[in-house]
């Protein structure tokens, strides 16, 4: 039966969420007991050891895996998201070879209701406008007639996240979408994150490795123990904004990660829930 969500302000709900595979004789519980809220407009990052469950979690929220236990709600509704409202970037952007990189950016207009509707009518004028925008905000204004060949990799992975929001998604998922770049092209990226976060306001959920990336963008940090992935820690991250690449350099954010990266290693530390 359908239920109620406690909480009608958050975007996201897990409730005891628990998953378990067993496709063979032996079955692997991925995921245990898992209970989150995240707001609207809230940058949660998830972080935790290899095979914790972290894209687990992504999947089940994009309706791309179904939970063994348990209950999601999108939206106060007890439902997994759909293409409408999800907006999804991993780590290697696959774009369309054939297609300029401001059809492959309008490729979610062409396919999620409304706006497949007046695709047609619309790709030449207003979505024309929508795609240009965001390419602005990510510094590819330029590059709108190219084709993905003639990009970067990091050029590549800013046209992803436009292509990611342009539908106007109620939530972002992110899954290590800056982990196959290069050091500087990553903290570009992750400035251009920011500046996104800033000025569209999307609610994020980052799947990282990357602790400095955790702490760089995230306003929520949700560290998960080793497989049965569980939650051992949820904190806010102590730094103002915006912030810079030299400030995820100070004391203050090098103390952060190096809690972060305690909980990791020792996750019988994570007593805070
Ligand atoms: N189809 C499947 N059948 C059985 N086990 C699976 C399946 N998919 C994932 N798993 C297991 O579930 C666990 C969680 O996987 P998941 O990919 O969510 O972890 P992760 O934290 O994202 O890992 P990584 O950080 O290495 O990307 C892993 O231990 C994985 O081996």
């Amino acid at each position: 039966m359908q239920q109620q969500s406690p909480s009608r302000q958050s975007v996201l709900e897990l409730e005891n969420l628990g998953l378990t595979f067993s496709a063979d004789s032996h079955p692997v519980t991925a995921l245990e007991d898992i209970s989150l809220k995240v707001g609207k407009g809230d940058f949660v990052a998830l972080i935790g050891p290899s095979g914790c469950g972290k894209s687990s979690i992504l999947r089940l929220v994009a309706g791309l895996q179904t939970p063994t236990c348990g209950h999601l709600f999108i939206g106060g509704r007890e439902r997994a998201a759909n293409a409408v409202s999800v907006g999804l970037a991993f780590q290697n952007p696959t774009m369309l070879p054939w297609l300029t990189i401001e059809r492959n950016i309008m490729l979610p207009l062409k396919v999620v209701p409304p706006f497949r509707h007046s695709y047609r009518k619309e790709r030449n004028g207003a979505f024309r406008d929508k795609v240009n925008d965001l390419l602005k905000l990510v510094g590819l204004e330029q590059f709108s007639q190219h084709y993905p060949w003639q990009l970067s990799g990091g050029m590549l992975q800013r046209a992803n996240l436009c292509r990611a929001l342009i539908h106007e998604p109620e939530l972002l998922l992110l899954d290590e979408p800056f982990g196959a770049l290069d050091q500087f092209t990553r903290e570009e990226l992750w400035e251009i994150m920011q500046n996104i976060w800033q000025t569209r306001h999307p609610t994020v959920l980052l799947v990282t490795h990357d602790l400095r990336e955790a702490a760089f963008l995230a306003s929520r940090t949700i560290v998960m123990s080793p497989r049965p992935g569980r939650i051992i820690s949820d904190m806010e991250v102590p730094l103002s904004r915006p912030r810079t690449n030299e400030q995820s350099y100070s004391a203050e954010a090098i103390e952060f990660c190096r809690q972060l990266r305690h909980l990791i290693s020792d996750p019988e530390k994570g007593a805070d829930r």
